[in-house]
Formats: C-alpha cells, structure tokens, sequence
C-alpha cells in the first residue's frame, strides 16, 4: 500500500490556525464537541482555493491564509531548529503552550492518578482518564478566558472611541490573560499536554523503540495529544515521524545503535479501506510538503531528520511503533488514530515523486505474532461496520425504538434457532415523569450528581447543560450473544466521556418489586447511598458541596436509607439500555442525572462512555453487585456467572 501524505499532518497544523485566529470561535467548537473537532478544517482551508467569494468571506480568507503563512512559518523553523526533540515542551519560554490557568483550578479528585499496584493496561487506562479530565478542565477556563478577554476588550472599545480605539487595540492585540492574547486561544488538547509533562504524569515519559506495555494492538485515539500522554507518540504533534535524535547515542543502554533513530511513524490514512493490506506500507518520507493540504510536493525531500531517522531503523534493525489516522466525524481534526502495532523497516529508497522532486520511500512489514490488526478484525472477525440496516445478517427487527428515537436501533440474531427479536416495550423516558455539571458536554468520572438545566431554565434547547437530554448521538445494534443473552455495540466510533443513553423503564418502589423474584432490568436509583457510601457501596468522586448541600440529603436519610427507595424497572418497557450487560472491565460507567427536580432519590440514570469506544465494541458497564447481595424469595444468596471476558473478571455478576 502506499500512505500518500504522511509527512505533515496539515489537519493538525491548520488546527492551530483555527484556534488561534479567534478564541471564540474555538470556544464555539470546543463546546460543541468537546474535543475541537477539527470539522471547521476544510471550511477554513478550502475558501483559499474557492472563486465565488462575499466581501468577508475574503477577509476572512486573508486571515486565514495569513495565519496558515505563519504556522507554516512557525512550524518549518521549528522542525529546523529543534531537531524534533521536545517540540512540545513545557519548558520553552516561547512555548505556545503555556498554560496560563490557575494552578489551584485542578483540585478535584479527577485530578489524581495514582497508578500503585495497577497493571499495565490499568495504567494506560488512568492516564487516558487523567488526559480527558485535565483536557475538560482546561477546554472551561480556556472558554471562560476568552469571554472574559473578549468583553473587556469590546467595552475598551466602546469606552475610548475617539482614541481610535488604540487602548482597545493594544488590549485586543496583547490581551491580558495569562497564557493567551486575545484571540490567541490555545488549543486545550496541546495545553493537557503541557499539563500532564508538569506533573510528570505522562506515561512513558522517556522515548524508547518497541512495544510500549499495556498499549495494545487496536487501541484508538481520538487525538494526537493523547498518544503523547502515553509516550506512544512524542515529540511532535504535527510531523509523521516521531524520533530519538543523537543525543541518545551518549547513554550506555543504546550503544551500538546509531541515531537519529525513529520510534513511531503516523500514517493519515483518507479511506478505511487504505488498512487493507495494512501489514505491507510502503511509507513516504517528511519535507518538501507545501504544507497546505493538498498532499503535493514543493521541493525536494532530504536524508535528514525523521528520514535519516528511518533509514537508521532500516541499518539497525529496530522497528517502528505504527499509528493509522482514521477519517472521523466524532473526533479532533476529524480523525481517529489506531495503534496497529511494529513495523520491521525493510528498506528505503529515494524516487522522483509525482511532482518531478526527491521523496525517500520506506518499505515497512507487520512484524509477525503480534495482534491481528482491528481494522481486519472489524472487516473479518467482528463482522464490518454496515452502512445500513439491509447489510445486517441474521436481521430481526428494523428498529427495536419502533421509531422513538431519532436513529434507528435494529437487532440482530445469529445465536438463535429459529432467530426471535428482543420482547419488550420500547421507551425512550422512565414512566412516570421524572426527572450540572458538564465540561464541553462530557464526563470523565462519575460524580456523585450531575445538574443539568431542566425544561424550566430558560437556556434553550442548545444549553450544553442539557447534554443527556439530547437523545442518541450513535447508532446503536441489538445483538444476541451465546452466553449472556441480548447486548448493545455501537457502528460509531464513541468519545470518552461521551453521553451514550439514558435508562429508562418504569419508576417503581424497591419495596414493590422486592417479592418478584426473576426480573434482570431492575436499576436501583442508588445515587443518593453512593454518594454518601452507604451499604459498602463504592462512594462515587464527585464535589462534596454538592452531596452535603443537597435539600435531601440529611442525617437521618443516611442513617436509614441503605437500601435505595426508588428503582428503575426496564423488564417490561425500556429502551436500549436494558439490553447492555455488565463487564468486570467496563467501557461506560454510570451517572446520576438531577433535571427537572432536585431530588437525588429519583435521578435520572445515564451511561457514559468512560474511555474511547471503538465501532463494534460491546458496550458494558459494572452491575456493581456487591458478591452475596442478591437474595431469593426465601432469602438465600442467589449467585449468577459473569461471562464478561475480562482478564480480570471476577467470575461472579453477583
Ligand atoms: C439488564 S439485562 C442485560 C441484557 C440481557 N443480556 C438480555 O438478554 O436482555 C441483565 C441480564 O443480562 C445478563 N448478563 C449481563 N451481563 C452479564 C455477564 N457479564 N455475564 C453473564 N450474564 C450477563 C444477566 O442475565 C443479567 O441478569
């Protein structure tokens, strides 16, 4: 295969053109999709090539354009002069990336990572969790920022207008924050990463070649930063060729080897199907790109750099960790990037590119033994993602939502014979009308409750505190499995901290249900004794002005109400929900959700994504079952296998 345009990710590079054109535009996007998603990209980009303009059209192109000149600028005398070392660095006093925030606005315990006695994917997991709640965090002040500045500087302008507006433009140019100019807002994906260096928590903070422990084979990324707070990636968040440059030579471990030496290489692959022959690339070196998306050379490529770099993988024999960029719409610069494993550096070459200029080739070979790679597990093991519901085998049912909810939800059947669709009456709200604190729309642990704006706030439908009550964002699927019975997967790619569903069904008293012994899709309304960890339950991080203030929490309730007064019963009528089962490892967790009244006893339930969920996962979160909780009618324990499939699963749902 050959991997056109992977010398420069240009997505990336005009990215920062966006962000630091116009805060507010950024704040709009960050808002919009948590991470910045990148999709404002070909809008920015492509006017510079489109005829038919309006006046500020092209204004707005020629700052534009101007603003890519400058990256372009930025960006060549970096790579020139940093030798691709550190060139996200928390040390550089020019640092684009200062973090000018508080140091006291990371005070939560969603800050803390402790990573004693947790295995290696524990690990990578937590520092993922920490990268989204420092990304969060960030994203909110940078917005506040930006307001702030933006305000000022409008009444500067109001206040002094004979002036020319002089005060008012030095404000605008200079800005007064800390850590930005007015619209000059940093992206909050490169700031969590500055972050994370400070605190030394990133993962791997050395650059070292071969396999990182912990990060699997198929393991995705919804940006580049995240890859970096791992160590999977370093240096660079914009270059294709991440290296060790030749001041490794100088330590005792790497003798013998001889550098620059490359350790990962991201290929932007366009098309899904680009992975197909995936184990066989044939990699086309950095320099001499235009810089401007058109994937066109403009100058000759030279043996320096990450392209001397991989030549010296070629003569030392050290593979290269191999990251694949997925075109998505769910996801920063519109991409998600897999981790597909090492890559043996057979050969190089240098050719005569389409253009008439120099470009070195690399021949790269999946090295055997390892993973087979996702993108031919989702074509051949897991079965490919559909395009539409008539691609479906063992189709049951068209729309298990009978049309309640805005994207159909089919299921399907290939355990059964004869094949029966899921029973049960669809609803998208618990029956019974029941009904914040969200960062850009997600979450990245749970807390102990959620409030969101109710119908009575006079915010608007597109309040981004309302995010749970937006319906589904993703395409879901039914599907039986040979074990556990029914359960749910996703088509789309999902977002860590993304909302995924609501669980709904019928708002009963426990005490009302305590004598049915068989109903499996009994939710216990239990916020209220985790967050004040009664019965053994695991207390839920979260603010606690919130659990103490709460109107319903006082003494007396915690002394007595061990057992949730409220659940939700889903055996009968209940949406998706019902149908996703538990994991000792799960990928979603649950949250409270407080509405349209305060009363924490009958919250909403809601399922978010706690991690980035690839296409045909399937979707579990923990029952949370306390071993021995569950008892019969005659009050013995009743015990039930966990068939999750963790490696770490503990063999009992409960
Ligand atoms: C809320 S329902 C989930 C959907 C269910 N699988 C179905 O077929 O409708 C909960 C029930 O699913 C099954 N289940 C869920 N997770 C399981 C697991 N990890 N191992 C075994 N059974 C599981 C158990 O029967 C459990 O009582």
């Amino acid at each position: 295969m050959n991997s056109p345009g992977n010398v420069v990710d240009v997505e990336e590079l005009a990215a920062t053109v966006v962000v630091r054109r116009a805060s507010s535009r950024v704040v709009h996007k960050v808002k919009r999709t948590g991470f910045y998603d990148g999709s404002d990209i070909d809008n920015e980009i492509s006017p510079i090539k489109k005829r038919k303009r309006t006046k500020t059209m092209a204004k707005k192109t020629t700052v534009v354009a101007k603003s890519l000149e400058m990256n372009i600028k930025m960006f060549r005398k970096q790579g020139e002069e940093e030798d691709n070392e550190n060139a996200i660095s928390p040390s550089s006093a020019s640092s684009p990336f200062d973090l000018g925030v508080p140091s006291d606005a990371f005070g939560g315990p969603e800050f803390k990572l402790d990573l004693n006695g947790k295995d290696d994917k524990e690990k990578v997991k937590e520092t993922l969790r920490l990268f989204n709640a420092y990304y969060l965090r960030i994203a909110q002040l940078e917005e506040t920022r930006c307001g702030r500045e933006h305000k000022s500087a409008k009444s500067a302008s109001k206040d002094a207008p004979n002036k020319g507006s002089s005060e008012a433009k030095s404000k605008k140019g200079k800005g007064g924050g800390k850590g930005g100019k007015v619209g000059t807002a940093m992206r909050p994906d490169l700031k969590t990463v500055t972050k994370m260096m400070q605190t030394k928590t990133i993962l791997f903070p050395e650059k070292q070649f071969g396999a990182l422990p912990g990060i699997e084979v198929g393991q995705q990324f919804l940006a580049r930063c995240e890859m970096v707070a791992l160590g999977l990636l370093h240096g660079h968040w914009i270059n294709g060729i991440d290296y060790m440059s030749t001041s490794y030579a100088e330590k005792e471990k790497y003798k013998g080897y001889t550098f620059p030496l490359a350790v990962s290489i991201v290929i932007s692959g366009q098309y899904e199907d680009d992975v197909d022959n995936a184990d066989d690339v044939v990699y086309t070196g950095q320099g001499g790109n235009d810089l401007r998306g058109s994937g066109q050379q403009s100058g000759n490529q030279k043996l320096v750099r990450g392209n001397l770099a991989l030549k010296h993988n070629v003569d030392n024999q050290v593979p290269v960790r191999v990251i694949r960029g997925h075109k998505s719409k769910n996801s920063l610069c519109g991409k998600v990037y897999t981790y597909d494993g090492l890559y043996k550096v057979v050969n190089y070459w240098a050719e005569k590119g389409l253009s008439g200029f120099t470009v070195y080739k690399y021949r790269l070979k999946r090295l055997e033994g390892q993973s087979p790679l996702t993108t031919k597990q989702v074509t051949y093991s897991r079965g490919h993602v559909p395009n539409c519901i008539s691609e479906l085998r063992g189709l049951v049912c068209d729309d298990i939502s009978g049309k309640e909810e805005a994207i159909p939800i089919p299921a399907t059947n290939l355990v059964d014979d004869p094949p029966v669709p899921p029973t049960g009456k669809f609803n998208v709200s618990c029956i019974l009308d029941l009904h914040c604190v969200y960062l850009e729309g997600k979450l990245v642990i749970a807390k102990s409750v959620v409030y969101e704006c109710g119908p009575k706030c006079s915010c608007g439908d597109s309040c981004v505190n309302k995010t749970s009550q937006n319906g589904l964002k993703f395409r879901f699927e039914v599907f039986r499995t040979p074990k556990k019975g029914w359960a749910v997967r996703s088509w789309d790619f999902i977002p860590a901290g993304s909302p995924v569903c609501e669980y709904t069904g019928i708002l009963m008293r426990t005490e009302d249900i305590n004598n049915v012994t068989e109903n499996n899709y009994i939710f216990d309304i239990d916020c209220l004794q985790t967050m004040i960890g009664l019965d053994g339950r695991e207390q839920r991080l979260g603010d606690a002005a919130a659990t103490h203030s709460h109107p319903h929490v006082d003494t007396d309730d915690k002394k007595l109400e061990s057992v949730p007064e409220f659940c939700i019963d889903a055996g009968q009528v209940g949406n998706v929900a019902r149908f996703i089962n538990h994991s000792c490892d799960p990928n979603l967790f649950v949250q409270c959700v407080l509405s349209s009244h305060q009363n924490v006893k009958l919250a909403r339930v809601m399922l978010f994504a706690a991690e980035n969920i690839p296409p045909l996962q399937e979707l579990a979160y923990d029952y949370g079952y306390p071993i021995g909780s569950v008892l019969d009618a005659e009050g013995n324990v009743r015990e039930m296998a966990c068939h999750c499939g963790a490696d770490k699963c503990r063999k009992r749902l409960f």
